[in-house]
Parts: C-alpha cells; structure tokens; sequence
C-alpha cells in the first residue's frame, strides 16, 4: 500500500481533487479510481480530478479527467485552480504557461485571483434556438426565461445525448441576460452527468456567444454562477476571438491523503 497526498481546490464551486504527479506514482489510467475519488458519498468528492505534471518545454502540463474518470476535454476552471495549485508548489510564481489538452495556456495569479487565457474561437454556429462553440470544450447555449427555476437537470440532459451530439456530448449552458454585459448562468456538464455550480469553458463560451449575437457591445463580460462570477474578455478585432481570458478566484480548501 502506498500513500498518496492531494488537495481539494475550487473555482467558483467548480471542485477538484489535485495531485502533484511528477513523480509518475498515480495509476491515472485507472478509471474506477478516478471515479472512485470523485464520488461525494464514497471517496473525496469532486467534479474532476486533476493532476500536475511535468512538462519538457513548458512549467507545467495539466492532465484532466471528469467525475466519470474518463480524460475530459479543457476545463476552465480547473485550470484556474491548477494555476493556484503551482504556485503554491512554488513550480511557478505569478507568471506561467503550461500545456493543457487543447493546447497551451498562458496565465498570472495576483492575490487569489487568476487569469487564465482560453484557446482562441474561430467558430461560432447560431440557430434558431441555440449557439454552439468549443472554447477548449464543446459548449451548446440556449437563452432562457426564469433561469433560477429551469429545470437545467432534465432539459441538459435531453440535450447532452440528443441529436446533433448523442454519445460524444456536450456541455449545456442556460443563460438570462441581467444587464448590458452580466450574464446569469447554470451548466448542465458532460462527464459530471449532472449540473455544477459553475463551469469557465462554459462562461466563457456564453460570452462570446453573446458578444457574438449582439445582446452585448462589450468585450467583457461578467458571468454570475451559482459559485459566484467570473469575467471573461476578448480581443474583437476579426472574426475569430483572441486573447481570451477567463477571471475569478482560485481557492485551496484542504489536503489530505488516500491510500492506494
Ligand atoms: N468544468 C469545466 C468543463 C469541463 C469539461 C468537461 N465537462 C468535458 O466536456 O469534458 C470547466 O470549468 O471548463
């Protein structure tokens, strides 16, 4: 038996266990456990779990899995936290970029608060009733009345293994707009089979998809989820999206250790 330390981190809500995996000594192709180590009634409790790991050109590399403990696409908020996560490992101090699976990421942390820049978006599909962008992750939105009472559950899950997307998926986002550029948001995610309380591939891609559908003029915008807000701003100057960045508070809450 071996044991192995961990942190619990959130972003918003969004919650991750966090292991220093340089040394190569977890099974990360052990799905069970994964899942096992997420689970809220069974092991620590997580939306993801995440590890650090080494990287030959960069400070750092980001492997993610989902609840589910499969190997997810980009996620936000989690990078934010690994972020956090480095820093307090002393791998890197205000300034980093690291390698992520969509690619590699710049981001500075100042008291608490990250800024983590997102891949850029060249893409942007709208239909009648939805938009659809992949910021990292495959994010479908619908903009709906009366968010605090819509049942985000059921109808994100329809959604999730509905047509055009079936097996593979996607995250599904619910957003009413509250002024010119705040935006109030609740995600149903793929891999978590559930809502969260905040998802930052997923604010991010509601801001550009509003930017984009011309509810806002502004290029940043303000996302309030049910963990709290973050901001995301981006250069408008083409047609695609650069220099995306997504803002908020990356937290440590404890450590602990498991038992392999
Ligand atoms: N919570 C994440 C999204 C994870 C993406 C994952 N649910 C997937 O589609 O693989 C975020 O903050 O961006």
């Amino acid at each position: 038996m071996s044991q192995i330390e961990f942190y619990k981190y959130q972003g918003t809500g969004n919650d991750f266990v966090m292991i220093d995996n340089r040394q190569q000594q977890f099974p990360k192709n052990d799905t069970k456990l994964i899942a096992k180590l997420c689970d809220r009634k069974f092991g620590i409790g997580a939306d993801g779990l995440i590890l650090l790991e080494l990287s030959k050109l960069h400070d750092f590399t980001m492997k993610y899995y989902n609840a589910d403990g499969n190997e997810g696409s980009m996620c936000g908020n989690g990078g934010r936290c690994i972020v956090a996560f480095a820093k307090q490992l002393q791998v890197i101090e205000t300034d980093t970029i690291f390698d992520a699976v969509d690619g590699l990421h710049e981001a500075h942390i100042k008291d608490g608060i990250v800024s983590l820049k997102m891949k850029d978006v060249a893409e942007v599909e709208q239909f009648s009733d939805y938009m659809f962008l992949d910021t990292g992750s495959p994010h479908h939105i619908a903009f709906v009345d009366g968010i605090q009472d819509f049942d985000v559950y059921n109808t994100g899950k329809s959604i999730r293994y509905g047509a055009p997307y079936f097996e593979k998926g996607t995250n599904v986002n619910f957003v009413e707009q509250q002024n010119e550029n705040t935006f109030k948001i609740r995600t149903y995610e793929r891999g978590v089979e559930d809502e969260t309380l905040s998802c930052g591939t997923g604010a991010t891609a509601v801001a550009i998809a509003a930017y984009h559908s011309k509810k806002t003029s502004k290029n940043n915008v303000f996302l309030e989820t049910l963990g709290g807000t973050l901001e995301v701003s981006f250069g408008t100057d083409t047609n695609s999206y650069k220099k995306v960045f997504l803002k908020g508070k990356a937290t440590m809450v404890f450590k602990g250790f498991f038992e392999l």
